[in-house]
């Protein structure tokens, strides 16, 4: 399967290498990126080649296209005339709906949405994905086998996507702030930030550890970590007297609404 990747940014790029990593290779892949030192610096660090938007689309079957929201509209005109037969395109873009996509492209081009987030560049990304109008099985199976080489992968309808965006695709975002802050209240505690930042990163690795491998509830972890009166009990105090479960209720909710914005540029 011949992969165009159009965008290599931060998403793009870890895309890219976590393909690469598992076992695609280099030379089943062009990449397409508007930054010409960015494009000589990705194609000598991975071994792949480059080409403008149009020709790196030409001999495709998968286009996998990793743009903001707001070049899609301009890089679809580009790339729609210059589609091979039979290839489809598949969006990384926060947002952008099929819909979008399939008025954007020649019609009956056969479009894939993807929400996945930046863990796939250590192989442990989370991808949700859905098909469009002229996308069918073949289309979902051969993304799930692309995003399934770089994580896990559950299908969801369109209507979801918001949501997904909001909890999985931002998820890392919200998971290193609190890294960071606790790593930061291990200095203010008097750690050597070192120490503090092992401590936090094993105990994160952990803590999602326990949650994959027992299948219990979180709230049920939570507890067995709280003693009576003792230090957790304490600190879980602060939590709810700062209201911190309903500022991540607010913060998710606002990313959902950024999402649908975001799916309609201007
Ligand atoms: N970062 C994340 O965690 C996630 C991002 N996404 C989505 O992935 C997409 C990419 O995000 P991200 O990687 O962070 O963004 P970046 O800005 O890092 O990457 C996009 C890249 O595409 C380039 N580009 C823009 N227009 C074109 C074009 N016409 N042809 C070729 N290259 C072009 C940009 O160049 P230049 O900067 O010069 O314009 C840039 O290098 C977004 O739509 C985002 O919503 C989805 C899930 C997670
Ligand atoms: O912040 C963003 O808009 C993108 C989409 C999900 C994660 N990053």
């Amino acid at each position: 399967m011949s992969v165009t990747i159009v965008g290599v940014g931060r998403l793009g790029e870890a895309l890219l290498a976590g393909l690469l990593r598992s076992g695609v290779e280099p030379k089943e892949i062009v990449v397409a990126e508007k930054d010409p030192a960015r494009v000589a610096r990705i194609c000598a660090q991975h071994g792949v080649t480059a080409a403008t938007p149009d020709e790196a689309v030409a001999g495709a079957d998968v286009v996998i296209v990793a743009v903001k929201p707001h070049d899609m509209a301009g890089l679809l005109a580009d790339i729609g005339a210059a589609l091979a037969p039979g290839a489809f395109v598949v969006s990384l873009a926060a947002g952008i709906t099929l819909t979008f996509l399939q008025d954007a492209l020649p019609a009956g081009t056969p479009v894939v949405r993807v929400m996945t987030n930046t863990p796939l560049l250590v192989g442990a990304a989370m991808s949700a994905i859905c098909a469009g109008r002229h996308a069918g099985d073949d289309e979902l199976a051969r993304t799930e086998e692309l995003l399934a080489a770089v994580g896990r992968v559950v299908r969801v309808p369109e209507s979801q996507l918001d949501a997904v965006t909001a909890l999985s695709g931002s998820g890392p975002a919200y998971f290193f702030y609190l890294v960071d802050a606790m790593i930061e209240a291990g200095v203010l505690l008097g750690l050597p930030r070192p120490l503090a930042t092992e401590l936090m990163v094993q105990t994160a690795l952990g803590s999602a550890q326990m949650l994959r491998e027992t299948s219990e509830h979180p709230a049920l972890l939570r507890e067995a970590v709280t003693s009576p009166a003792g230090t957790t009990a304490a600190a879980l105090r602060e939590f709810d007297r700062q209201a911190v479960r309903g500022a991540i209720l607010d913060a998710l909710v606002a990313a959902r609404d950024r999402s649908v914005e975001l799916g309609r540029p201007s």
